[in-house]
């Protein structure tokens, strides 16, 4: 799939085409010293629509980074297949192999910048290494520094560069060949926050004008909140959990979107088994639903902890109420279901391992 001249700008792709599929991916390794292997991937399946800004969280071990490469062809899976825009990754060779490569862009930690080249040197590397001609290398790095917002540092090397200006050169590297498919590994972990969320917020504006799908392996919840539209949890080398952001923090029994909007313990010291966590999404999380509530169900209420958060550009409130002893479950459920914008659920969040705020 051609992304198209950078230079004119391109609203996002079809929605609801996938862009990655992924197939009962399995991926082993030999262990250390003769022991016996690691399955680091132990049948993965995953969707990922044209478009999406697409996160993936899990505990340090969980298989993220070999599922990144994985998806960007540096390792080769055991079994299963990996479709990128419907083509099975697994039946290229050749040249059909590197073409393939040029369609998956990479943005990495620590930026891995070529140190002896400038900010144009760097981004043209790629270009040049495809064999397209100087003068088209050149006015793609410029369409990029552009959109990048490096304009003025094309002749800076990266040591005179700051660390976000050393990933604006990583994301225009990574988008030199006009990828399909923009792969960024902890690509905010090396940055402090003001710049983390500059960064974010141009991979966004990437992923809105060139229309490029956006995969983010992360450990940071910021990174969810501020630009992914759908994630999902690995452990152990599978998916536990996966949706949309929006649809994970209402879900009750979603570990992931609790971790999102995180409400905390009751520092009330109650048995936290006998409040329930109410989530208010959209427009209704600015809404006199708690009022509602204690009225319709005559109810002294409590509350014991609570948050709002934005979620791309979604309110969501989260709020732990304490109703009094004796409440009536059964009908607190019935006034939730009652309504599309809310969802509860009774006791306590699961603490995640490998997120952090
Ligand atoms: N080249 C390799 N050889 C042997 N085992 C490996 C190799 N690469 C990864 N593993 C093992 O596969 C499992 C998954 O590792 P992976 O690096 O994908 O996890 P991760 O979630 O990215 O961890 P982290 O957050 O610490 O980077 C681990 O048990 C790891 O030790």
């Amino acid at each position: 799939m051609d992304r198209g001249d950078l230079l004119g700008l391109r609203g996002s792709g079809a929605p609801g085409e996938l862009m990655i599929v992924v197939d009962t991916l399995v991926k082993t390794f030999p262990g250390a010293g003769g022991a016996g292997e690691v399955m680091a991937l132990q049948g993965i399946d995953l969707e990922i629509a044209d478009g999406e800004i697409f996160g993936i969280v899990g505990p340090s071990g969980s298989g993220k980074s070999t599922l990144l490469r994985c998806l960007n062809l540096l390792e080769e899976p055991t079994s299963g297949r990996i479709l990128l825009g419907g083509d099975d990754l697994s039946k290229l060779s050749g040249s059909e192999l590197r073409s393939a490569r040029r369609r998956i862009g990479t943005v990495f930690q620590q930026f891995n910048l070529l140190h002896s080249r400038t900010v144009v040197g760097n981004i043209e590397f790629p270009l040049e290494v495809a064999g397209v001609g100087k003068a088209e290398r050149r006015s793609r790095a410029k369409a990029l520094i552009d959109l990048v917002g490096l304009t003025g540092k094309e002749k800076s090397y990266p040591s005179q560069l700051s660390g976000g200006q050393q990933q604006r050169v990583g994301i225009a590297r990574a988008l030199a060949a006009e990828p399909d498919v923009l792969l960024c590994d902890e690509a905010t972990s090396a940055l402090d926050p003001d710049t983390t969320d500059q960064i974010l917020d141009l991979v966004a504006e990437v992923n809105r004008r060139l229309g490029v799908t956006v995969v983010i392996i992360t450990h940071e919840l910021g990174v969810l909140r501020r630009v992914c539209t759908s994630a999902a949890r690995l452990e152990a080398g599978r998916i536990v959990e996966t949706g949309r952001i929006t649809d994970l923090v209402a879900h009750p029994g979603s570990a992931l979107g609790a971790a999102i909007v995180p409400v905390g313990d009751d520092p009330s010291a109650g048995a936290i088994s006998d409040t329930a966590l109410v989530t208010a999404i959209g427009d209704y999380a600015h809404g006199p639903w708690l009022s509602e509530m204690i009225r319709e169900l005559d109810a002294d209420i409590a509350v014991v902890g609570g948050r709002v958060e934005k979620v791309g550009d979604v309110t969501v409130g989260r709020l732990r109420l304490r109703f009094d002893v004796g409440a009536d479950r059964d009908r607190i459920a019935r006034f939730v279901d009652e309504r599309e914008h809310l969802t509860l659920s009774w006791g306590t969040d699961t603490d995640l391992e490998g997120l952090s705020e």
